[in-house]
């Protein structure tokens, strides 16, 4: 029962998933639409996940599927986030019973039940969101649902989803780096609101914890089994806390002067607008969007007693610890002193 296929091997969470999981002994197949990194004991399947005749190879024979490839969501394309999080998952579903593999463990996100407004604590029975703070995240809930209903223990195949929020941690191409490089351009001088509002940030490693006890308690009968949970590091932060403390971290002064919530988001907002109606001419990224006005202005943190209970889930890195571990493996973002 050890053998399993890791879909999105080669992304930040795959390539973590990866490496717990051959130090754990298991056998491992990576499944993704391209290859990151090179490993004796990993054999790689390069394909789309949405083409089910490219995805059956790489999981015969093996009992357990981790699914955790989606497009990025910086790279804000509806079609895509349709056509991979919903379509393909339904493909990856199909592909399973085809080989008759028996566990699928989901990666899906915390932020399914997020609207953009204060969460506290929340618990897995918290309904899904009915304004999703953005379209991929739209797709993350459809990805869900489908994989939820697919279990069907009468033909040995389970499913479950773990819903991270947060993750970061070596390796991360996403937070710390476009954190730091709002430092660099001068953005990061404001904390949005009075700085108070907790939020989960979740050690990648933890996460990856998560996911192999689901796999290793998802069993015919067992409360996992087409069921949601939250995998969180347990020690919701304050956002600008932990903000501050990655930027210090890498000698980069933190955010000091405050600007009400309200402000922000209408900025933000106003931002938003300007750049819709230049974007015939010319197309701007902005860094200060009215979701990450939310995300960085809202209390968002989740129990994970459900996984406790369920599973014996206890974070295995503390945020301290995994804070200094982030730090560290960034020398090349390190601020050079003059
Ligand atoms: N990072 C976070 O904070 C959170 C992430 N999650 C979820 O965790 C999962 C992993 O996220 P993360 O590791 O950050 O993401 P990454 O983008 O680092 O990894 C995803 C991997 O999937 C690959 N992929 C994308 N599309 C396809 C496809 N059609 N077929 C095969 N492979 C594909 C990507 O390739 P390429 O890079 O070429 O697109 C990449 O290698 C995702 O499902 C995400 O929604 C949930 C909550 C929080
Ligand atoms: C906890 C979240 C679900 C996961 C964090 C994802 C991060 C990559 C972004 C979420 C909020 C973002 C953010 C900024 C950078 C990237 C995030 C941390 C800023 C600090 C960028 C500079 C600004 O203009 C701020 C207003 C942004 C605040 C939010």
């Amino acid at each position: 029962g050890r053998s399993c296929t890791v879909i999105g091997g080669s992304g930040f969470l795959g390539q973590h998933m990866v490496e717990q999981l051959l130090a754990k002994g298991y056998r491992v197949n990576v499944f993704d639409i391209q290859q990151s990194f090179e490993r004796e004991q990993v054999t790689f399947y390069l394909g789309d996940l949405c083409d089910k005749e490219a995805l059956l190879p790489a999981l015969q024979g093996v009992s357990v599927v981790f699914h955790c490839a989606s497009p990025a969501p910086s790279s804000d394309n509806r079609e895509l986030f349709y056509k991979v999080n919903f379509l393909g998952t339904k493909t990856v579903i199909a592909a399973c019973r085809e080989a008759r593999v028996q566990k699928l463990v989901l990666t899906s996100s915390a932020s399914v039940v997020f609207e953009g407004t204060d969460i506290k604590n929340g618990s897995e029975d918290l309904p899904y969101a009915q304004k999703p703070i953005d379209y991929y995240t739209e797709t993350k809930i459809l990805q869900e649902k489908e994989v939820l209903s697919a279990n069907d223990p009468d033909n040995d195949f389970l499913t479950t989803a773990i819903r991270p929020h947060g993750i970061f941690g070596p390796r991360d191409p996403q937070l710390v780096p476009i954190l730091i490089q709002a430092a660099q351009s001068g953005k990061m001088k404001f904390i949005i609101g009075d700085g108070k509002n907790l939020v989960d940030f979740t050690y990648v490693e933890n996460v990856v914890h998560g996911h192999i006890l689901a796999a290793e308690k998802l069993h015919k009968d067992s409360p996992l089994c087409g069921k949601a949970f939250h995998i969180t590091n347990d020690e919701p932060i304050p956002f600008w806390t932990f903000m501050s403390r990655i930027l210090t971290g890498l000698d980069y002064d933190p955010p000091k002067y405050h600007i009400p919530y309200w402000l922000a988001y209408y900025l933000a907002l106003l931002l938003a607008l300007l750049l819709a109606l230049l974007r015939p001419l010319v197309t701007i990224k902005a860094t200060f969007t009215p979701m990450r006005v939310a995300l960085a202005g809202t209390f968002h943190y989740y129990s994970c007693e459900r996984a406790k209970r369920a599973m014996g889930y206890r974070p295995v890195v503390s945020l301290d610890e995994a804070i200094a571990r982030t730090v560290q493996s960034y020398p090349s973002l390190r601020r050079a002193r003059a």
